[in-house]
């Protein structure tokens, strides 16, 4: 039942959070991203919608994250999270974007037609859990979505600096307690608890060392690591933590799995020691890529396609040690999977993989067709997901299997306990690994010889309209601008093993290059042929992107 009016919606929007930007936003790849003094508005506007959208769940709590993830610090965002701890449903981006773009004096009309569109009860209880990252800008933005909440008479609950996937953790506690407890403390218990439990039946052993560097990206997964720490004795795990946001450090500056990926650069002030394993998070602990230098100070990166490949090939192995058929498992990557990757998990692994497009929702929905689903972006930012069939069935021989099998199936039920199921989590991602890599018995440098990646280097064009470009089977090919497509197919005819893409990014005005050849060289140059194909056919604006130096 929709309510006659709601005059308070208008006079706390235009008393408290007006707005003061025509700049258009986009509910993209992970919600709202931009600069942090363009969204307070946007932030009370999803209050009102986080409202709406719980009593539509039927009183179900939803989350607010307030994070710019690994964007650096002037920019914070606002994404939803829904019921079971997933992203927001696709349908309501409209909503979302709708909302945040109407005039102060539009919202309260607006507001209501959103009401009866999705047939929301308004005479509901509504819940909504909100978190924070560490950014100057996010308190009070906090503020401006809980007085969202309020404004439609929902409840809001604050939890304060918490990590991206904690706050979808406690969210799905909340609606399904069977899951865990919906508080910080609750997570520990059940992640860690689930690592110290494994570690009892899987003592240190061969080239595996139990002392790990962790960037922690001047963010709140390094501050959160902190307490896990104190939870470990050196022997478990001997965490070293490094970029904890002390004063004068940025958020994600020089550091953070994005920088790590994308730079194919260390991280700064972490001391050099060479093949010492570096587990490097992002600025809302969500994302985890692992790295090491080597005696000539040259930097191996494992990113997601290898923490995918790692866990996959173990659950397979425990799955096997169950002596079960019954569950199956599949891979999920996206277009920027090295295509090494992808080879490995194909003929040696013989595991089903699928590509989908860029961002969670598409990797964790397609996830969820299998019995246990492992995705990862090549970035970092992954989970596994595991079916009520699979834990039905692993549950079953722990319980009642022969001696074998059921210690595998005691193994596996505590590496699914250890697992945030409801998105990528960094300290969730970074025991599973540990937990691996100790069972294997085997050092990074072992790691990374499990297959060589191809050179791949991803770079951005600026163009007037990212989205004159248009793509399809899984963003690898361009539909738009006419002939683009057809240029990059000639461009990458010229490498050996040579495969690249240009897609819009979903979370900044750009567009994303990819390419991977035999050499580094190649990869450059092909990436940088790319940039000039997109510049010159999609509307590139300020200067041609160049070649590489060697190439002029
Ligand atoms: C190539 C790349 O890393 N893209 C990232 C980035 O999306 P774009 O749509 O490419 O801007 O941010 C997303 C949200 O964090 C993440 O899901 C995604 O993987
Ligand atoms: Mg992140």
């Amino acid at each position: 039942m929709p309510p006659s009016s709601l005059r308070v919606v208008y006079a706390f929007a235009r008393e408290m959070h007006p707005k003061t930007t025509d700049v258009f936003i986009q509910y993209g790849t992970a919600g709202f991203r931009t600069k942090a003094i363009l969204l307070e508005h946007v932030v009370y506007r999803m209050g009102l919608l986080a409202v709406i959208r719980s009593r539509v769940k039927n009183g179900r709590t939803i989350g607010m994250m307030i994070t710019a993830s690994h964007n650096l610090e002037p920019d914070n965002g606002v994404k939803l999270v829904d019921p079971d701890g997933e992203m927001l449903e696709e349908e309501w981006e409209a909503h979302a974007t709708k909302l945040a773009n109407v005039s102060d004096n539009d919202l309260e009309a607006t507001t209501m037609e959103i009401i009866q569109e999705v047939k929301a009860d308004m005479t509901l209880k509504a819940s909504v859990f909100i978190g924070m990252d560490t950014r100057y800008t996010s308190p009070r933005l906090a503020a401006a979505a809980a007085n969202g909440v309020i404004a439609l008479k929902g409840t809001p609950k604050e939890f304060g600096i918490v990590t991206t996937p904690m706050l979808h953790f406690f969210v799905k506690c909340r609606n399904d307690n069977s899951y865990g407890t919906p508080t910080e403390e609750g997570y520990y218990e059940k992640i860690i608890g689930a690592y110290k439990n494994m570690r009892k039946s899987l003592p240190t052993k061969g080239d595996y060392s139990p002392c790990l560097y962790v960037d922690g990206a001047n963010g709140v997964g390094g501050k959160k690591l902190k307490n896990v720490k104190k939870n470990f004795d050196e022997e478990e795990l001997e965490l070293h933590l490094f970029n904890l946001g002390g004063s004068g450090e940025k958020l994600n500056l020089g550091c953070g799995a994005d920088h790590v990926k994308v730079t194919q650069t260390p991280a700064k002030g972490i001391p050099s020691t060479p093949y010492q394993r570096i587990a490097s998070l992002d600025g809302d602990g969500d994302r985890l890529v692992y790295y090491y230098t080597d005696d000539k100070d040259k930097m191996h990166l494992l990113d997601g396609d290898r923490i995918a490949t790692l866990l996959a090939s173990y659950i397979t192995e425990l799955l096997q040690r169950c002596e079960t058929t019954e569950v199956q498992l599949g891979i999920v990557q996206t277009a920027y999977a090295n295509g090494a990757s992808t080879k490995y998990i194909t003929d040696t692994l013989k595991i089903p993989v699928q590509c989908v497009k860029t961002g969670v929702k598409h990797l964790h929905s397609a996830a969820h067709k299998y019995d246990i689903g492992v995705y990862f972006e090549a970035n970092g930012h992954g989970t596994v997901l595991y079916s009520s069939k699979a834990k039905n069935v692993i549950s079953r021989i722990a319980r009642e299997g022969d001696p074998e099998p059921r210690e595998a199936a005691k193994l596996l039920s505590q590496f699914i306990e250890m697992t945030n199921e409801t998105v990528g989590d960094a300290i969730s991602d970074l025991l599973l690994v540990e937990t691996v890599l100790c069972a294997r018995g085997i050092s990074a440098l072992q790691w990374m010889q499990l297959y060589t990646d191809l050179p791949c280097r991803q770079l951005k064009v600026t163009v007037a309209d990212r989205n004159a470009i248009q793509t399809t089977d899984a963003e690898r090919q361009c539909t738009s601008p006419e002939g683009l497509q057809q240029r990059i197919n000639e461009l990458v005819a010229k490498y050996p093993s040579g495969r690249a893409f240009a897609r819009p990014s979903g979370t900044e005005d750009i567009v994303r290059v990819y390419a991977e050849a035999e050499s580094q060289l190649e990869a450059d140059t092909l990436a940088a042929e790319v940039c000039q194909a997109v510049f010159d056919l999609a509307g590139g604006v300020g200067a041609r992107p160049e070649l590489p130096a060697t190439q002029e």
